[in-house]
């Protein structure tokens, strides 16, 4: 979480180094290589506007990717170092010479592309930041709808911030398709987005209005004024402000759900993550509190939705789709149309709402499979070491990527080895035949409706496939749960915020990246308005405290409770009830140190799991005598999100191929189990990486290489080769990642010894120099003596095995 420190792994990471092998002045260049590679936009542009283009990176990509002789231009703050064939200069884009400027370079010419890659210098002043953020991309726009051709395209970054809605709006009120993309090379920790406005439809004219910050960004009534002559006028009165989180000023509302709204919702995750409560208030709830199934577990659960951890999580899933079964919900939303339309027009109109509502989940449900299927190619490509977790925002999936192609026996080995432990009862479900339906996510029954892509991936009838969709939904749908929360809850931003500003604060900026991320992550907290404009204060600090603290103990009051207690209880009773918990003499003294002695920093600290324990293992770990914070609300806590980082960064050192490699020798039984562990241990193993000195990360970087049980030319040939079934457009996922296993377990079996030819030099007194002739393979000269007698000493040997060794 956070920055990543100029010196730790992630920000040297593969991009920058590519970018320093192929002579890109920085590493954003392969965002553009990304983007065009998706959109295809510079192979057949004639003339392109790079704005705010320093240092560079992206103008030598267009100069590299343009036909020859195309017309190149760039504009920066700073000067850019000179590339040939491509013009620039040092200008404001903000400014009306900088247009000047642009429009004397492009004279009667206009612009294939115009492209955007700005980000403001990061000041003190959080809402400023943002704000000339998305004014430059405006400005941006502004320029782009002055030089671009009808058709053209537009590329721009766009920070996830309050006015982010806003500028699609606006784009698509120029452009025909707009699409927002995170291309691989844009670090997950950055909030940047990038839009692909393709199309341009070079109108006449333009209101004003739709480029002037005042009217886009702060919610004038556009409409109201309009001028006749705007061809835009009927979209214009469409207009209304729509953020995605909070309503404006909501951002202190606690929030409740009735848990019938939880049930019967097509969005149980994004519900869950946007509601801090679930109550039990409707008639039909509190029939359900009283079902044998609504556990003292849930019911916890639902007290604090800020708090689920990937165990409860799951439990509300499967708690929410055995509700669904029970009232027959799937049946009733796959209603047939032609019964609805048997009726007046009033379920005429119902039929056809119902339509386009099955219509919609079965978008819904292709898409969902179009991202699992690109999520199993990602995870083959990784094993592969083709890409790395960030890239592929797989942060949430460590687990998931060893069941793509490998066998369920060595699925949980891997997981063995990993965590010591194995979550029995979704491996359990899945080799059973459960689907997903179990899961709530897909309608039970919905087989008739499915989509050739479905179809497919149903016909995927292995258990290991199986099991990678089953997690790889729950995997989705968590972290679905985690985005929404994180986008909902302003402590954690302005808990990021202070971060981000320390973090600022503690070095300089010598990178183009760095200012854009930072401006990013500026943006980001100021999604949140009141989190831009208040400073955190003490109390606000200690509240987040608290607010863990109480989960924390949450489940100690777990056993003391009846279901009726739970319920009725008031948060404060519920801590209330904890404090006598906490006073008991058990918890005085956790490992030797009084917790009462210590701050509030200190006991979390010494709460804190080591690194190498599972979510499942604390859950496990649970006794009678005493109680431990579980993983799950561990892992919920902001200020424990970056040790969760270093965590994945571990656990994705297993999924390489030399962890499969580990993973064949002991299936092989070639390493004993000691060797094994011997063998692998790392340096997350006492987890004490952090807070290491940075020349210290600098060495490492450079010297710590892991010693591969494959060679590189062999890991090189694999992926190679694995990239070819990849692209292969004739196999399904499950076929690819089985040719996948197949090629990587034939790659790390060993190879036969060769065979060692004995070769006699004739004429022993003259030598030989290099290979004799016609021998190919190993050999070994020997003199003629020494094969006659080995010859004799065979033929013994033969002899007394017929004989019966009997010696004649
Ligand atoms: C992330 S960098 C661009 C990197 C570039 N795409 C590349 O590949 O090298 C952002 C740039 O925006 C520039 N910038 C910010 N505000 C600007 C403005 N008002 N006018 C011109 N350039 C601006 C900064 O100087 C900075 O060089």
């Amino acid at each position: 979480m956070g920055f990543q420190k100029k010196s730790g792994k992630g920000r040297l990471d593969k991009y920058y180094h590519l970018a320093k092998e192929q002579g890109y002045r920085a590493r954003s260049a392969f965002k553009l290589i990304q983007l065009n590679k998706k959109y295809n936009f510079l192979g057949s542009a004639r003339a392109l506007i790079d704005l705010c283009a320093a240092p560079g990176g992206w103008l030598q990509v267009a100069q590299k990717y343009m036909p020859v002789q195309s017309l190149i231009l760039g504009v920066d703050l700073v000067p850019i170092k000179p590339i040939p064939n491509v013009i620039t200069f040092a200008e404001d884009i903000l400014t009306d010479k900088c247009r000047n400027r642009l429009r004397q370079e492009m004279k009667t010419w206009k612009a294939d592309v115009v492209l955007h890659d700005g980000a403001p210098n990061v000041g003190s002043n959080w809402s400023h930041d943002a704000y000339s953020q998305a004014e430059l991309v405006l400005m941006s726009l502004k320029l782009a709808t002055e030089f671009l051709r009808k058709g053209g395209t537009f590329v721009t970054k766009v920070f996830r911030s309050k006015d982010y809605n806003s500028l699609i709006w606006v784009f698509n009120q120029l452009f025909r398709k707009v699409e927002a993309t995170k291309p691989p090379s844009s670090r997950n920790v950055s909030a940047e987005i990038f839009v692909v406005c393709q199309d341009f439809i070079a109108p006449k004219k333009i209101d004003p209005r739709f480029l002037d910050a005042k009217y886009v960004f702060e919610d004038l009534e556009i409409n109201k004024t309009m001028t006749s002559t705007d061809i835009f006028a009927p979209e214009l009165k469409k207009k209304k402000r729509h953020r995605e989180g909070y309503e404006d000023g909501d951002y202190t509302l606690h929030k409740k759900i009735d848990a019938m709204d939880f049930v019967k919702s097509r969005d149980p995750a994004g519900i869950l993550g946007s509601a801090n409560e679930m109550e039990f208030v409707s008639d039909e709830s509190k029939e359900v509190v009283k079902l044998p199934e609504t556990t003292e577990d849930i019911l916890l659960a639902c007290r604090d939705l800020r708090v689920l951890g990937k165990k409860d999580f799951r439990t509300l899933m499967k708690w929410r789709a055995g509700l669904r079964e029970r009232f027959q919900l799937e049946k009733a939303e796959e209603k047939p149309k032609i019964e609805e339309k048997e009726g007046d027009e009033g379920s005429d109109v119902e039929g056809e709402l119902d339509a386009l509502a099955t219509e919609e989940m079965k978008k819904l449900r292709k898409e969902r499979k179009r991202q699992n299927a690109k999520r199993q190619r990602n995870l083959v490509k990784m094993q592969l070491n083709m890409t790395t977790p960030t890239d592929i925002g797989l942060e949430q999936d460590a687990d998931a990527m060893f069941t793509a192609s490998s066998t369920v026996g060595d699925k949980r080995k891997i997981r063995d080895l990993h965590s010591g432990h194995v979550d029995d009862i979704d491996v359990e479900a899945a080799l059973a035949g459960e689907t997903l339906v179990s899961l709530g996510s897909r309608p039970a029954g919905s087989d008739s409706e499915m989509s050739e892509d479905e179809e497919r991936a149903e016909d995927v009838d292995s258990d290991s496939e199986r099991i990678a969709m089953l997690e790889d939904e729950i995997e989705g749908l968590y972290s679905e749960y985690v985005d929404r929360k994180r986008e909902m809850d302003t402590k954690y931003d302005i808990k990021k915020k202070r971060a981000a500003e320390e973090e600022f604060r503690g070095f300089s900026d010598d990178d183009d990246e760095e200012g854009a991320e930072k401006s990013g992550s500026s943006d980001e907290e100021s999604g949140s308005e009141a989190s831009a404009k208040s400073e955190m204060s003490a109390d606000e600090d200690e509240d987040i405290r608290s607010m863990m603290r109480e989960a924390k103990e949450k489940k100690i009051t777990k056993r003391s409770r009846g279901k009726k207690d739970i319920v009725n209880a008031t948060p404060a009773q519920l801590s209330k009830n904890s404090a006598i918990w906490f006073d008991q003499p058990m918890f005085k003294g956790v490992g030797g140190v009084n917790l009462d002695d210590l701050s509030d920093e200190e006991v979390g600290s010494k709460r804190k799991r080591p690194v190498t324990e599972t979510a499942d293992d604390v859950g496990a770990s649970d006794s009678d005598d005493f109680e431990v914070v579980s993983a799950e609300e561990f892992d919920s806590d902001p200020e424990n999100v970056e040790l969760e980082d270093e965590q994945r960064e571990a656990d994705y050192d297993l999924a390489t191929p030399e962890a499969m490699t580990m993973v064949r020798e002991l299936a092989n039984r070639k390493s004993s189990k000691h060797d094994l562990i011997d063998k692998h241990f790392n340096r997350y193993t006492f987890n004490d990486s952090q807070n290491l000195p940075e020349w210290f990360l600098d060495d490492e970087n450079r010297h710590n290489k892991p010693t591969l049980p494959v060679t590189k030319e062999r890991i090189a040939g694999m992926q190679k080769k694995a990239e070819g079934v990849i692209q292969n457009e004739d196999m399904t996922e499950a076929e690819k990642a089985r040719s996948i296993d197949r090629m990587i377990k034939r790659a790390t079996k060993a190879k036969p010894k060769q065979k060692v030819q004995l070769v006699v030099a004739k004429n022993s007194n003259r030598g030989i120099q290099g290979r004799p002739k016609g021998i190919t393979g190993k050999y070994k000269m020997v003199d003629r003596r020494m094969k006659k007698e080995l010859r004799a000493q065979k033929s013994r040997e033969r002899k007394s095995k017929k004989n019966g060794g009997r010696k004649k």
